[in-house]
C-alpha cells in the first residue's frame, strides 16, 4: 500500500493514512482503504480496527488538487457518491472502527472520521467541514452526519462558518467520545481498542447492526440529494474561484456566479 500503513497489535488493527504534507483523500487512498476494510474483515484475527493519521494531521479532507483535473457536475456528483458508500460501508463494517484524531480532521476527514463507530480526540484537533470556504458543500455524507452528533443549529454554523471546533469542544458537544493531551491520544485509543477485543465478535456485530438502525429514509435520501446537488455546485464559477485561490493560498472573492 503506498499511502495506508497497517499492522496489527494483538486483535486491533491499526491503520496509519500516510500521505504527506496533509493526509489528503485522494482516490487512490480511499480506494486502499476499501482494499485493507475487505481484508479487515475477512481476518478472524482482526476483532478492532483503529484509524489515525501520520504526520501533522489525521487528515484535511478530499484532494483539493485532485478537484482540478475533474470536469463535470455529474463527475463531481460521482465523486461524492463513491465516497459516500465508503463511508457507509465502514459506518455498518461489523468490527468496531476507532479514529483517533491529532492536527485535523477537516472536509473529508472528518467526513471519514464521523463514519467511524467511536472518536477519540486531541485536545487541540480542529474538527470542521470547510468546504464553503472553496465554493463547494461538503459531499462524503458530512451534511447528514454532522447534525446527528452535534445538531442542526451548531452543525449549520459548521458549515457556514467553515469555522472548525477544537477536539476538547467536540468532545463536549459530542462529537467525539473521549478526549486526550495529544501525546496519550494514541495511547489511550489503543486502550480502548483493547477493551473492546475482549467482547464476542458475534455481539459486537449484532449491536454495531442495531445502531445502525437509528438511520432513518431521511439519512439515504439526504446522502441522495448531498451527491446530486455536490454536482450542481462544484460545476459554478464560485467553485472554481474556492478551490483556485485554495491553490493559490488567497482569499476566495465570491460573486454567485
Ligand atoms: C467531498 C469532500 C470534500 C472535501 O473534503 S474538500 C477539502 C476540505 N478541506 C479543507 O478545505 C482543508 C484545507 N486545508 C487547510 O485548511 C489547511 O491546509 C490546514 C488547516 C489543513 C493546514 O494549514 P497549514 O498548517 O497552514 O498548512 P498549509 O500550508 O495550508 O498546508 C500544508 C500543505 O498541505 C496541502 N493541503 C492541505 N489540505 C489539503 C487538501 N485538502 N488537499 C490537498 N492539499 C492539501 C497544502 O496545499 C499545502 O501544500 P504545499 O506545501 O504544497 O503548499
Amino acid at each position: 500500500m503506498a499511502f495506508l500503513n497497517y499492522r496489527t497489535e494483538g486483535k486491533t488493527g491499526v491503520i496509519a493514512i500516510s500521505r504527506p504534507p496533509a493526509n489528503a483523500l485522494s482516490t487512490e487512498v480511499l480506494q486502499e482503504l476499501a482494499d485493507l476494510l475487505t481484508a479487515a474483515e475477512r481476518d478472524p484475527n482482526v476483532r478492532v480496527l483503529v484509524i489515525h493519521g501520520e504526520g501533522r494531521f489525521f487528515s484535511a479532507g478530499a484532494d483539493i488538487k485532485e478537484f482540478t483535473s475533474v470536469r463535470t457536475g455529474s463527475q463531481f456528483s460521482e465523486m461524492s457518491r463513491r465516497g459516500q458508500e465508503l463511508f457507509e460501508r465502514m459506518e455498518r463494517f461489523p468490527k468496531p472502527i476507532i479514529a483517533a484524531i491529532h492536527g485535523a480532521a477537516l472536509g473529508g476527514g472528518l467526513e471519514l472520521a464521523m463514519a467511524c463507530h467511536i472518536r477519540v480526540v486531541s485536545e487541540t484537533a480542529k474538527l470542521g467541514l470547510p468546504e464553503l470556504q472553496l465554493g463547494i458543500i461538503p459531499g462524503f455524507a458530512g451534511t447528514q452526519r454532522l447534525p446527528k452528533y452535534v445538531g442542526a443549529e451548531r452543525a449549520l454554523v459548521m458549515m457556514l462558518t467553515s469555522e472548525p471546533i477544537s477536539g476538547k469542544e467536540a468532545a463536549e458537544r459530542g462529537l467525539a467520545a473521549f478526549c486526550f493531551p495529544e501525546e496519550k491520544l494514541l495511547e489511550e485509543t489503543m486502550k480502548l481498542a483493547k477493551k473492546i477485543e475482549k467482547k464476542s465478535p458475534r455481539s459486537i456485530k449484532a449491536v454495531i447492526e442495531l445502531a445502525n438502525f437509528a438511520k432513518t429514509g431521511q439519512f439515504y435520501e439526504g446522502m441522495k440529494k448531498e451527491a446530486e446537488l455536490f454536482g450542481q455546485i462544484a460545476e459554478t464559477g464560485d467553485a472554481k474561484e474556492g478551490i483556485q485561490a485554495f491553490l493559490e493560498k488567497r482569499e476566495p472573492n465570491f460573486t454567485g456566479e
